[in-house]
């Protein structure tokens, strides 16, 4: 009788390199070479279940690649690291393509219906010209983002809602920092956004929104079965948005929600699928700006040099004027914030550099010789993984793992300026993907922080660093009691500069 173990060996050993020929024979050597190829086309996928955006970080440490291959049982992701390949891959947008992947995307969480999927997928990518709802969505939402009237009248109710929550925190409390910022972040975001009838009132769709958000995921991974929560919590969002606009709510919130349901209307998706698509949205409108703010609050108040340099610039702008009851009337305009305050606005920049997991996304439309050097084949994922260009000693210099709240100031004469290459950094990704919602979320967190600099302290209750959330001591300022505040914004053409794109414009 031959060996048992023996022949299960063999087996796995012939299997083995079975596999291995495969991964070689099907890899055109025109193609970025293939890495994690130790346990074929599993190995990425276990790594990547395991570390996440790490991976990619570990990887760019171990290989040095300016773009490599990674190879699944049934597709191939070519990762990009080199700035200059990212800057060709942004300028080939029809071929490396980003409005088919949206749509697909937002198919299999939203659960929109085919009517609805098949209008997103029509002209899809502008192939037959500029027509139809993908490819017309960033340039049809804008108005409601790019600063100017539309922009700022939103964050006008959302710095009001942070204020009259910072106004009713009258007594030192202990929370647990990231749920408190979590809920903070949601109803003025949301109030801003969709207004008087804004559905997160009702603490139900709040709740069910942060139980949405981890099942996404498995959505696009075509696994709703393991998503139950997840999708129970959806479909319950999606009744609360449906109700919202079959009464024409959206016609009291802001300019953000009008452009996107008229865009939506105008290509005659139906209103439960515009509700879904909603879903979808929030989704992009808060889940980035809570880990900024909670990273930043993490950073301002655990280093004293950080926290002082930050108050000092805004006890410069902050004015005092007796009001009408005699009281001490402070003001804080928020748009100045984001133009005179270098130090507090380098802070959210270098919280964004550290703390970054965004990765752009592009689908490979038709075989494309990338930089006439690297053949992409058709239907394969491309990837840019920010973590990786933030963690780049080239672009960032020797302290690139250390957090200099300094990094972004723009020093003209000082031989000693750190300025770094803006294209290094992506948390807002860039060329035609580029967020159209960064001057909100960023207006959002440094009004904020400023609230919180200026009026609060805020101690941990252990002392440790964080890992999921840290509980902290929120203590009103100590000062004169007869303080008033007045958080304003006033008009603000002006753009803060966030990404390379705004230091252009
Ligand atoms: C700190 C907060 C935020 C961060 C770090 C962030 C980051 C990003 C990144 C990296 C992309 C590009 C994805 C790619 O190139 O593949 C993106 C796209 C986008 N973001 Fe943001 N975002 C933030 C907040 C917001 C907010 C508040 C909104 C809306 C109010 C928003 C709306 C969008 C939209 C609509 C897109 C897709 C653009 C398109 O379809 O072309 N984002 N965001």
């Amino acid at each position: 009788m031959p060996n048992l173990p023996a022949s299960v060996i063999s087996g796995f050993m012939v299997l083995y390199g079975l596999f291995q020929f495969l991964l070689r024979y099907t890899q055109d050597p025109c193609e970025p070479p293939p890495v994690a190829t130790s346990i074929p086309f599993l190995g990425p996928i276990i790594g990547l279940m395991r570390k996440q955006h790490r991976y990619y970080v570990e990887l760019w440490e171990k290989y040095h690649l300016p773009i490599y291959t990674l190879r699944m049982p049934d597709s191939r992701i070519y990762v990009v690291n080199s700035a200059a390949l990212i800057s060709n891959v942004q300028r080939q947008f029809k071929v490396l393509a980003f409005p088919p992947l949206e749509a697909k995307l937002s198919a299999k969480a939203c659960a929109s219906s085919k009517t609805a999927h098949e209008i997103l997928m029509t002209n899809v990518n502008g192939d037959e010209g500029y027509w139809g709802y993908s490819i017309t969505f960033h340039n049809a939402i804008l108005p409601g983002l790019s600063p100017g009237p539309g922009l700022d009248a939103m964050n006008r109710v959302m710095v009001q809602k942070i204020s009259a929550s910072a106004d009713r925190l009258e007594k030192p409390r202990t929370v647990w920092l990231y749920e408190f910022i979590e809920h903070e972040i949601a109803l003025a975001t949301t109030d801003s956004v969709y207004g008087p009838a804004n559905p997160f009132k009702d603490p139900t769709v709040e709740q069910r929104f942060w139980k949405f958000r981890p099942a996404i995921m498995l959505l696009i991974m075509d696994l709703p079965m393991f998503a139950k929560e997840g999708v129970e919590a959806r479909e319950y969002m999606v009744k609360a948005f449906t109700k919202y606009f079959e009464s024409h709510a959206h016609n009291e919130g802001s300019t953000l929600v009008q452009v996107r349901y008229e865009h939506s209307r105008e290509h005659k998706i139906p209103v439960e699928d515009i509700a879904r698509y909603e879903v979808g949205n929030s989704i992009g409108i808060l889940t980035n700006t809570v880990p900024a703010s909670f990273w930043m609050m993490y950073h301002l108040f655990s280093d004293p040099v950080v926290l002082h340099d930050c108050r000092n610039e805004l006890l410069k702008i902050v004015s005092d004027a007796p009001d009408a009851n005699e009281l001490n009337l402070r003001t804080l305009d928020i748009s100045q914030v984001k133009n005179s305050c270098p130090i507090l606005v380098s802070t959210l920049q270098e919280v964004l550099r550290v703390h970054t997991v965004g990765i752009s996304t592009r689908m490979v439309m038709e075989d494309h010789m990338l930089d006439n050097k690297y053949l992409l084949t058709k239907g394969s994922t491309l990837m840019m993984p920010g973590p990786v260009q933030h963690s780049d000693k080239l672009a960032w210099g020797p302290t690139v793992n250390e957090f200099d709240h300094r990094h972004f100031v723009r020093h003209k004469d000082l031989k000693d300026n750190k300025r770094h290459n803006p294209v290094a950094f992506r948390a807002f990704g860039g060329g035609t993907t580029l967020c159209p919602g960064r001057h909100f979320a960023s207006t959002e967190i440094l009004a904020f922080m400023a609230i919180m600099i200026l009026r609060f302290g805020v101690t941990p209750v252990k002392m440790k660093a964080p890992d999921e959330d840290i509980e902290v001591r929120i203590t009103p300022g100590g000062e004169d009691k007869n303080l008033k505040w007045r958080i304003v914004v006033t008009d603000s053409e002006k753009r803060a500069p966030l990404s390379v794109e705004d230091l252009e414009s």
